[in-house]
C-alpha cells in the first residue's frame, strides 16, 4: 500500500489550470520531495491532498483510502501539513499549550497534559515554553511548535510545505535534523515542497521535478551527486544549483 498515491490530478483556481495531470506513489515510509521553480504548482499539490485545494479533479488516496473533496475527520488522524511560514500559521493569541492541545480536543482525546509535555520533548523544546505565546519565541523555535502540533494525533503522514525556507540559515539545518530524526523514530512518510536541492538531498529519498504544473521526472535522490537526470527541464534545474553532470 502506498502513503500517498495520486493519479491524473489536475488543480485549477477558478478557469486557470496550474496543475495538470498529477502521478506519483510515496511508500510507506518513503521521504519524497517535489522540486521544481516558483510557481510550477508544487504548493498546490499539497494543498490538494490536505483539502485545502477545492478545484481538483483525478484520484488522491492517503493510507490506501482514497480521499473526497472534504477530508473526514480521520484524515487529521493520518495526515498533516505544515507550513512555510511558521508565524503565520500559529495564532498569535494562543500559547504553546493551547495550540498543541487543541487537536486533541478536538478529536476528544484525553491525557492532554502528559502528551502536550512529549511532544514538547520531541521536538526539543524544554517545559518553559509551554505557556508561551508565539511572539516570545524564535523563528527556529515556533517552527518547532509547528511540527510538535502536525504530530499531536499521531499522524503517519506529513505535508511539508518549504519547512524551512522562511528560517535563518542557520537554523534552517536545526529544524531538517529535526524532521530526520522525527522521520526515523515515528515510522513517517514525507512529501516535502522545496526548491533547495541539497535539502533533498540531505532529507529525501526520491523526487517528482515540476514544471508548469506538470511532473517531468520523477528521480531517486542520488542523481543529486551525479546529474543523470533523463529529462532537459530537471537537467536545467541541477545545473542552475551548482550541479555538474558526470555522464
Ligand atoms: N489561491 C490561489 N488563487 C489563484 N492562483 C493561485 C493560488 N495559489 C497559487 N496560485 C497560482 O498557481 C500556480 C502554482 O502555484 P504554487 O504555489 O503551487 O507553486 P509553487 O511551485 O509551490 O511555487 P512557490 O515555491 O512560489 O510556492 C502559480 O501560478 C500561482 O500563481
Amino acid at each position: 500500500m502506498s502513503a500517498i498515491s495520486l493519479q491524473g490530478l489536475d488543480i485549477s483556481y477558478g478557469s486557470a489550470k496550474v496543475v495538470e495531470g498529477v502521478s506519483f506513489d510515496v511508500a510507506e515510509g518513503e521521504s519524497f520531495a517535489l522540486v521544481g521553480e516558483s510557481g510550477s504548482g508544487k504548493s498546490t499539490v499539497l494543498k490538494a491532498i490536505a483539502g485545502l485545494a477545492p478545484g481538483w479533479t483525478g484520484e488522491i488516496s492517503v493510507l490506501g483510502q482514497p480521499r473526497g473533496h472534504r477530508p473526514g475527520r480521520g484524515f487529521a488522524r493520518r495526515c498533516q501539513m505544515v507550513f512555510q511560514d511558521p508565524y503565520g500559521s500559529l495564532h498569535p493569541r494562543k500559547t504553546v499549550d493551547t495550540v498543541l492541545s487543541e487537536p486533541l480536543q478536538v478529536h476528544g482525546l484525553g491525557s492532554r497534559d502528559a502528551r502536550v509535555e512529549e511532544m514538547l520533548r520531541a521536538v526539543g523544546l524544554d517545559r518553559r515554553f509551554r505557556f508561551r505565546y508565539p511572539h516570545q519565541l524564535s523563528g527556529g523555535q515556533r517552527q518547532r511548535v509547528a511540527i510538535a502540533r502536525a504530530l499531536m494525533l499521531e499522524p503517519k503522514v506529513m505535508l511539508l510545505d518549504e519547512p524551512t525556507s522562511a528560517l535563518d540559515v542557520s537554523v534552517q539545518a536545526e529544524i531538517l535534523n529535526l524532521l530526520k530524526r522525527l522521520r526515523a523514530e515515528q515510522g513517517l512518510t514525507y512529501l516535502m515542497v522545496t526548491h533547495n536541492l541539497p535539502v533533498v538531498g540531505f532529507m529525501c529519498d526520491r523526487m517528482a521535478v515540476m514544471n508548469r504544473g506538470r511532473v517531468v521526472e520523477i528521480a531517486p535522490a542520488t542523481a543529486l551527486h551525479d546529474g543523470s537526470f533523463a529529462d532537459p527541464y530537471s537537467r536545467a534545474l541541477y545545473a542552475a544549483s551548482g550541479g555538474t553532470a558526470h555522464d
